[in-house]
């Protein structure tokens, strides 16, 4: 049997209308089974027209639709893998033309019509331009007589949107040169990668810039629109960052648009005391880069270095007249015998004792306007954090302490304070107080005649047996809890308003200096009030968790899921409780 061969494509039995055509566009790609059933449909026809046995059967079957579709989609699938992404989806919508008609099913509606929306299409084709890499611009090739100390020059074009540039121009004073004097981190000249500090600037939009003062060029960029074109020379030694990343809690407020030293206000960051900052760029011995975090920007603002705060603020100390009597003072001595380490002899709340004793003291700041901090987590195994609770007199400290101890007196305890006053008939050595001579104290508060107070060590007694130890505090004892030893967490209790306090406290009573209780008289409210306000603007820095004292039972209920939280989730802590000063 001779074989005939057609080779016109255009009349092979796939023809089948315009659907035909392509799928014999895409048996030119696959000649292999395509053909070969070509050959063999031709044969069988020969075999028909000489009516030979059983031929017209054979000719059927190979004419099948069934098989046929099958032979096309071995030919798209052939196509498919070897193609483009839009290729590949255009064969993907000849194919569902191919096979559903004359009846389409929804689904191959739905899916031609998604993948012929034109935002795909254009998808596609950004695709198959980045991944052909088809997008290097057609430079005109260098003339051949350049001299030889021509400067390479690198032209930048950023398209201006909202944000700001992200880097700030110096102009050398000597020179008159302008140079870029940072770049800022996250910002749209560092995302480019095209823009680097150090770089000379020399046109902005096809204007030169040398001899222009930094101002004038900041109006030429303000005015611009669309596509800032910048010509620079690129500086040749890029200094390497192989900075640790840093992480700081302020110990002090900043803003950037009342400091006149900083280079560019609105390049700034501010932060408040407490603030969690990450450092990313600490290049400039007087500005650094940083990031507040949780971060909502990846774009980073300038601040003062640890030595450019230090000296502004040493400048601002002594540019203040003096005043005795700057720290929070508490109003008569507590119930509680708060954790203290005064000395003996020493009045609570004078000048003297804030500015040599207290942590927060203006001078404690000038040394340490940044906390070096780490994420620390709790291990199982180590003693727990120590809570500290920490409020105005009469907010509800105790109360709340002497709750949440209630709730689970196994997990959680106070420390046994110490007392050189004689026990009472009911009190047990050890137990309401440790009993001890006047000889014993180093550094406690007196109170009429006698000195009460809680010891490092009976707190250290309470966490070695395993327990939770809850303590309340006075702010100057905070540089005795947050130690490397108890890593205090420290909450504040904060009070209400005045007029919610007269509400939830109606049937409460309120401790006097004299051990009586009387009902909460409303100037009570607004000294608890006042002492609160005092308390957070001069030591927010070292609240790790803040609990308004509204509602008892939801207090309780907070100051519960806090304490569980310290224990059990990552903290920021100081760095020198994890790692011992001499360590990195
Ligand atoms: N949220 C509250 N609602 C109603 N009463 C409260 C609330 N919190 C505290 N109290 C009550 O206020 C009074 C003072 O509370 P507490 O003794 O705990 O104060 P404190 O902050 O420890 O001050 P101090 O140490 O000087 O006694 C107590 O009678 C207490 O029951």
């Amino acid at each position: 049997m001779r074989p005939d061969v057609e080779t016109d494509p255009g009349s092979t039995p796939l023809e089948m209308g315009d659907k035909g055509m392509m799928l014999q566009v895409l048996a030119l790609h696959v000649p292999g089974l395509t053909q070969i059933l070509a050959h063999v449909i031709a044969e069988v026809r020969g075999s028909v027209n000489k009516d030979i046995n059983g031929a017209e059967l054979l000719y059927s079957l190979l004419n099948a639709p069934w098989l046929q579709s099958l032979l096309k989609v071995e030919s798209i699938l052939h196509t498919l893998i070897n193609s483009e992404l839009k290729v590949r989806v255009h064969h993907l919508l000849l194919s569902l033309q191919v096979y559903e008609i004359p009846k389409p099913s929804n689904e191959a509606r739905e899916l031609y019509a998604l993948l012929s929306h034109p935002h795909l299409q254009a998808l596609l084709s950004a695709h198959d331009t980045v991944s052909l890499r088809d997008y290097e611009p057609d430079l005109p090739p260098l003339p051949k007589d350049l001299p030889e100390d021509e400067e390479a020059m690198r032209i930048v074009c950023l398209v201006k949107n909202n944000q700001p540039l992200g880097a700030t121009i110096r102009r050398d004073d000597v020179t008159g040169e302008i140079y870029i004097a940072r770049v800022i981190h996250g910002g749209l000249a560092n995302r480019s990668g095209l823009l680097h500090a150090g770089d000379r600037l020399v046109e902005v939009n096809g204007q030169p810039v040398f001899g222009l003062e930094p101002e004038q060029i900041i109006q030429i960029l303000t005015h611009s629109h669309g596509t800032i074109m910048f010509k620079v020379v690129p500086i040749t030694d890029r200094p390497v960052n192989n900075q640790n990343m840093l992480y700081v809690r302020a110990m002090v407020d900043y803003n950037p648009h009342v400091d006149p030293s900083i280079p560019c206000a609105d390049a700034g960051m501010a932060f408040r005391k407490g603030d969690i900052l990450e450092i990313v760029d600490r290049s400039d011995t007087l500005w650094w880069q940083a990031v507040k975090l949780p971060s909502i920007t990846a774009c980073a603002g300038l601040i003062p270095s640890t030595s450019l705060l230090k000296r502004s603020q040493k400048e601002l100390w002594w540019s203040q007249p003096y005043h005795p009597y700057t720290c929070v003072k508490t109003s008569g001595f507590r119930r509680s015998l708060r954790l203290c380490r005064q000395r003996r002899g020493q009045d609570f709340g004078t000048s003297q004792f804030c500015t040599l004793f207290c942590p927060t003291s203006c001078y404690s700041l000038l040394a340490n306007p940044y906390e070096e901090v780490v994420r620390y987590q709790h291990h199982p195994e180590h003693p727990h954090r120590l809570i500290a609770l920490l409020g105005p007199s009469g907010v509800g400290v105790n109360e709340l302490r002497r709750r949440l101890i209630e709730i689970n007196p196994k997990v959680y305890q106070g420390a046994v304070p110490h007392t050189t006053r004689p026990p009472k008939c009911h009190e047990g050595s050890g137990r309401e107080y440790h009993f001890i001579s006047r000889e014993q104290f180093i550094e406690f508060g007196e109170l009429r005649g006698h000195l009460y107070g809680t010891s490092v060590d009976a707190v250290k007694d309470v966490l070695a047996s395993g327990k939770i130890c809850v303590i309340d505090i006075e702010p100057y004892a905070l540089e005795s809890v947050r130690t490397a030893e108890l890593r205090a967490y420290v909450i504040f209790i904060k009070p209400p308003t005045v007029e919610q306090m007269k509400c939830t406290r109606m049937n409460s009573h309120i401790i006097t200096n004299c051990y009586t209780s009387r009902p909460f008289k409303d100037e009570d409210f607004q000294e608890i009030e006042d002492a609160g306000r005092n308390m957070e603007q001069h030591y927010c820095q070292f609240f790790d968790h803040v609990i308004v004292n509204d509602g008892l039972q939801a207090a309780c209920v907070q100051l519960l899921t806090a304490v569980r939280r310290a224990q059990d989730e990552p903290q920021w802590v100081p760095t020198a409780w994890i790692r011992p000063t001499g360590q990195s």
